[in-house]
């Protein structure tokens, strides 16, 4: 904005000599009576109408754009709003083509809905101006200081009459402080993709990495060493009231084997073996692979724990957590609505679907390999994942329960009708007892059948009453296959995107493998007091840019001279290092008298060659 020659006053004149800028600005003064000290030509002087037929001429003032741009932070708002509104006066009377009115402009000067017509558009807001707001930039900070701090109150308010020529400094001393941009900007429509693996899932695999290191209470009293296992912990309380395993009581430990990794050690106790061909089924199921039901390793006898003691060994699953302590176990009441109450929440049928479909597929790999699983309860069903159900303790019927009398079939013979309908029946009652929430849901079956139907389908009803339905000589788990129908894609579908998820965010960790090794290259290869010497790496060396390019990645400063510490700058930098682009980088030189502009590629090749060299020495 350029301003009129006429509102510029020599600062060496005495004030009586110096026009009162009221005239100037208004066409009078109402202080001239008053006591006012400058110098009042009358209305129709020469001198003043010739300034006023100046300010005619003078450029007008058109706002480049309604956008405000943030103002400098230096200016506070009452300390840029007083001058301000004395140069927009100027503006105004640069811009009036008619005698200026006599009467006052009553406004207030902090209003900011103060409004100015302007030639092209009507009204204009006279605070949302570029070019206004670029003049307040360019004001002097320190001379509103000295007004501002050194004056009395009633100078405050009558600032044009004094030391107005502080107003407008010749040039501008005001250093313009460089902005955050980045604080202005809106946030990201979407959360930035993140460089590392989800925090639940984080957690999920740091949870489980955690429980196989933990140590054995002291005090427990177990062998050190059993059959080549040893550290052993157990899984669950020996003490207080316990379920029974058949006629036995059972006791799940974690150990370690002889191979370093985590087996559960499921062990009966008072338990004499007979017969040694008892041990055939779990050999039997050894052979048994499947994504839902815990492999089972071997079995064997033992005195270790001071009687005589059945062992059968499975895969270890870390922080896995049984049906019944996931869905049934009551939980700790809580206060609901005011109310202590113990709320349990129901199974959504989604989930009961996935686990049906689960338990019916390791059902049938069993049979068709002919084993009948015998064991189907919530108590022995574990939750290894999200929705991810295993059938553990498989064999352990069959060693408990053997009869020489009538041996386990020959391997590959068909299960038993009998067996697949005990089968059949263990999995209706599981399914029963995870819809309403009760281990005792069958002794009641009417009343079970009733909560089944209000809150779950009659597909899901049916399923369960197929298992519990009375045997036939063609029934079999393949059947139940059929009733599932549709249901079957929704859960293949839902374990494809579980897999897409896991895959993206494992490839997130990829990345970061990738990066980590660089920054092992590079930790190799700085500061090592051998280089020190080399005259490759002075600062005539071509190696001179990696120690450039680890100040350019790792020791920014901002315009204020603080650490710049972005990962995302890091891990951009060290991606294209990797990938060795053609993009070009400047890098400064600590004492900021040199340059160098190279591509990651000739970065790439330094570190490669340098790191090369290192590793053959
Ligand atoms: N293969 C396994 N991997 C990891 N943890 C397991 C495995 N099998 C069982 N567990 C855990 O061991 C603990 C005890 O299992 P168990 O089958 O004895 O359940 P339970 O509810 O105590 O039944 P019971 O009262 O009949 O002993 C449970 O917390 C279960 O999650």
């Amino acid at each position: 904005m350029v301003l009129s020659e006429s509102t510029k006053t020599s600062p060496k004149k005495d004030s009586t000599q110096r026009q009162c800028r009221n005239i100037l600005i208004y066409g009078s003064c109402k202080f001239q009576d008053k006591g006012c000290i400058y110098s009042h030509p009358p209305p129709e002087t020469p001198s003043v109408s010739a300034k006023l037929s100046q300010a005619v001429n003078a450029p007008v003032f058109i706002p480049k754009s309604t956008s405000l741009p943030p103002a400098s932070p230096s200016l506070s708002r009452a300390q840029a709003q007083t001058p301000l509104t004395t140069m927009l006066t100027d503006i105004r009377s640069t811009l009036s083509t008619s005698p200026p009115a006599t009467e006052y402009d009553e406004h207030d000067p902090y209003d900011s809905s103060y409004f100015i017509p302007t030639e092209n558009n009507g009204l204009y807001n006279v605070y949302a101006t570029d070019s206004v707001v670029s003049q307040m930039q360019t004001l002097d900070v320190n001379s509103y200081n000295k007004s501002f701090d050194n004056k009395s109150f009633d100078s405050q308010f009558q600032p044009e009459y004094d030391q107005n020529l502080e107003y407008y400094p010749s040039h501008s001393a005001f250093i313009r402080q460089p902005l955050d941009y980045h604080l202005y900007s809106l946030p990201p429509p979407s959360p930035p993709p993140s460089h590392f693996i989800s925090p639940t899932l984080r957690t999920d695999l740091q949870l489980r990495s955690e429980v196989i290191h933990t140590a054995p209470a002291p005090g427990l009293n177990l062998p050190d060493e059993l059959q080549g296992y040893h550290t052993l912990v157990p899984l669950e309380s020996t003490s207080g009231e316990r379920r029974k395993f058949g006629n036995w009581y059972s006791t799940v430990y974690r150990a370690t084997g002889k191979d370093g990794r985590g087996y559960v050690l499921r062990r009966v106790s008072d338990f004499r073996l007979m017969h040694q061909a008892a041990f055939l089924s779990i050999e039997q199921w050894s052979h048994v692979q499947h994504p839902n039901i815990v492999s089972v390793h071997e079995a064997f006898t033992t005195r270790s724990f001071g009687d005589n003691s059945l062992v059968v060994a499975y895969t270890y699953h870390p922080n896995a957590q049984t049906l019944y302590d996931a869905h049934i176990k009551p939980r700790a009441p809580t206060f609901v609505q005011g109310r202590l109450q113990t709320t349990q929440p129901r199974v959504s049928e989604r989930t009961l679907w996935s686990y049906i479909i689960q338990i019916a597929g390791a059902m049938k790999a069993s049979h068709d390999q002919g084993l009948a699983v015998r064991m189907i309860d919530v108590t022995k069903v574990i939750v290894t994942g999200q929705n991810r159900v295993r059938i553990g303790s498989c064999g352990l019927a069959d060693v408990l329960t053997y009869n020489p009398a009538a041996p386990p079939h020959a391997s590959g013979a068909p299960v038993s009708a009998t067996q697949i309908q005990e089968d059949l029946v263990m999995f209706g009652k599981l399914i029963m007892t995870l819809c309403c929430n009760n281990v005792a849901a069958t002794s009641n079956f009417a009343k079970s059948l009733e909560v089944v139907t209000q809150h779950y389908s009659t597909d899901l009803k049916n399923v369960a009453l197929f298992c519990l339905s009375k045997p036939g000589a063609h029934k079999h788990i393949g059947q139940l296959f059929d009733m599932i129908g549709s249901r079957l894609l929704t859960e293949m579908d839902d374990l494809q995107n579980g897999l897409d998820y896991l895959e993206g965010e494992l490839m997130s960790e990829l990345e970061n493998a990738r990066l980590v090794r660089l920054l092992c290259k590079f930790g190799f290869i700085n500061e090592r007091p051998e280089f020190a010497r080399d005259a490759r790496w002075s600062e005539t060396g071509d190696r001179y840019i990696i120690k450039l390019f680890r100040d350019y990645v790792f020791h920014q400063v901002d315009e204020r001279g603080r650490p710049v510490v972005s990962l995302s700058h890091v891990l951009s930098c060290l991606n294209k290092l990797d990938a060795g682009t053609d993009e070009r980088i400047m890098l400064v030189s600590r004492d900021e008298q040199s340059v160098l502009v190279v591509s990651y590629k000739d970065i790439k090749a330094c570190v490669a060659s340098a790191f090369a060299e290192l590793s053959q020495r």
